[in-house]
């Protein structure tokens, strides 16, 4: 029971978080096709009053469904243009799902002014809003779930009472073409919401927890390489825009061949969590450490390349410090790493020019003795 409720914290938690890079890699990407999807149907849209029109309807009526259908297209306009600009705008998935959620109340809010019911008990017009809810799934980000849910919630239930608390008798609710309206219907629709609500905030916590197990190494639980992929260049970005310094380390493990040769790969498996237990002791702000694959690491450091050599030579002594016990009583085994440093910009300006760089100087380590920190020829 314990377990059940620490784990329900567990995902209000994760859904109330910011998400991490790929999924907001991902939700970016899904924003913008929610922004294709809404200029679509907003453009279909337009073609409801020349329907009426054609269909023999009042001018008055054709022209407020025309003005309708204008607002929505300049808004799905708008949205769309913000959405091309992945990321750039981190309040836009509230934004538009608000939106979303919105225009469904204001359509509403117009079949009341015509007639009571239709605001009320339309099932196509209601959908907007589950609709509304459902492809904030898309954004990846429980937040927006959660938001959009309970605006659609509170707007719904605002309007019904709004409608109940208005009328002057029961009859005024009662249509022949949408049927009576009554506390208990209104109750369920409510009450679907928050269903729907509830199933989207799952699909998104799924989808979490699994970019979550591919951008995680299964064995230390560090984040692998994926996760670098997606988060060095908002790091380099961050650092180009606000003129700080990084450094890339290129960390490896030295003769780890051995501990698999003499303790077993059981054992070596154990040696590997160990070394990361070490590199992990006292981590700094500004500090991410990621198994890049093997007994291969890298660390990124906001420092510049000198005391980014300080910190990451501190470690390696911490770690010949810390021998590795394979079992009670076993002889401890000394693990020793060595690495290569290289900086942004001076020596490169993207990932993969920063590792190479980085590469160079720890086959420069390696060939000096091992066991020690390069961050600079000669
Ligand atoms: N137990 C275990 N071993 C691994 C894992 N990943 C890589 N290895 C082992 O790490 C060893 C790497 O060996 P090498 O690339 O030859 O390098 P090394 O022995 O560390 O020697 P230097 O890097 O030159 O100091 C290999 O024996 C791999 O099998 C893992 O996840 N678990």
């Amino acid at each position: 029971m314990q377990a059940t409720g620490r784990s329900l914290r567990d995902i209000v938690a994760a859904l109330l978080s910011r998400p991490d890079e790929i999924m907001l890699e991902v939700g970016a990407g899904g924003e913008l096709l929610v922004a294709q999807l809404r200029a679509l149907v907003a453009g279909l849209l337009l073609l409801l009053p020349l329907g009426n029109i054609l269909a023999g309807g009042s001018v008055a009526e054709t022209l407020i469904g025309l003005a309708g259908a204008v607002f929505v297209n300049i808004f799905a306009l708008i949205w769309l243009a913000l959405a091309r600009f992945r990321r750039r705008f981190q309040w836009l998935p509230f934004a538009t799902a608000a939106f979303d959620v919105s225009a469904t109340t204001l359509v509403l809010m117009l079949l009341a002014t015509n007639h009571l019911p239709a605001a009320l008990n339309s099932m196509i017009v209601w959908c907007g809003y589950l609709l509304a809810i459902l492809v904030t799934a898309l954004r990846s980000d429980g937040r927006t779930t959660l938001f959009a849910g309970l605006l659609a919630i509170l707007q719904y239930g605002g309007l019904s009472w709004a409608i109940f608390a208005l009328i002057t008798s029961p009859e005024q609710l009662i249509s022949s073409d949408y049927g009576t309206v009554t506390p208990s219907n209104q109750v369920q629709r409510l009450l679907l919401m928050a269903i729907v609500t509830l199933i989207t905030a799952m699909v998104v916590y799924r989808m979490q927890r699994l970019v979550e197990m591919s951008g995680t190494d299964g064995l230390t639980r560090l984040p692998n390489r994926t996760w670098l992929l997606h988060r060095m260049p908002r790091l380099l970005d961050a650092a180009r825009q606000g003129g700080g310094s990084l450094t890339v380390a290129l960390i490896d493990l030295d003769h780890f061949k051995r501990v698999n040769d003499e303790l077993g790969h059981h054992s070596g498996d154990r040696a590997l969590r160990h070394a990361v237990a070490v590199l992990r002791t006292s981590p700094e702000n500004g500090e991410w450490l990621v198994r890049l694959g093997g007994e291969e690491f890298v660390m990124v450091l906001r420092k510049p390349v000198g005391t980014a050599w300080e910190r990451v030579d501190a470690i390696r002594r911490q770690l010949a410090e810390r021998p590795f016990e394979s079992e009670r009583g076993a002889e401890p085994m000394q693990m020793t790493f060595s690495a290569g440093l290289a900086g942004f910009p001076q020596d490169g300006v993207d990932l993969s020019r920063l590792l190479r760089r980085a590469d160079q100087r720890l086959q420069v380590a390696k060939r000096d003795g091992r066991n020690r920190v390069v961050a600079r020829e000669g």
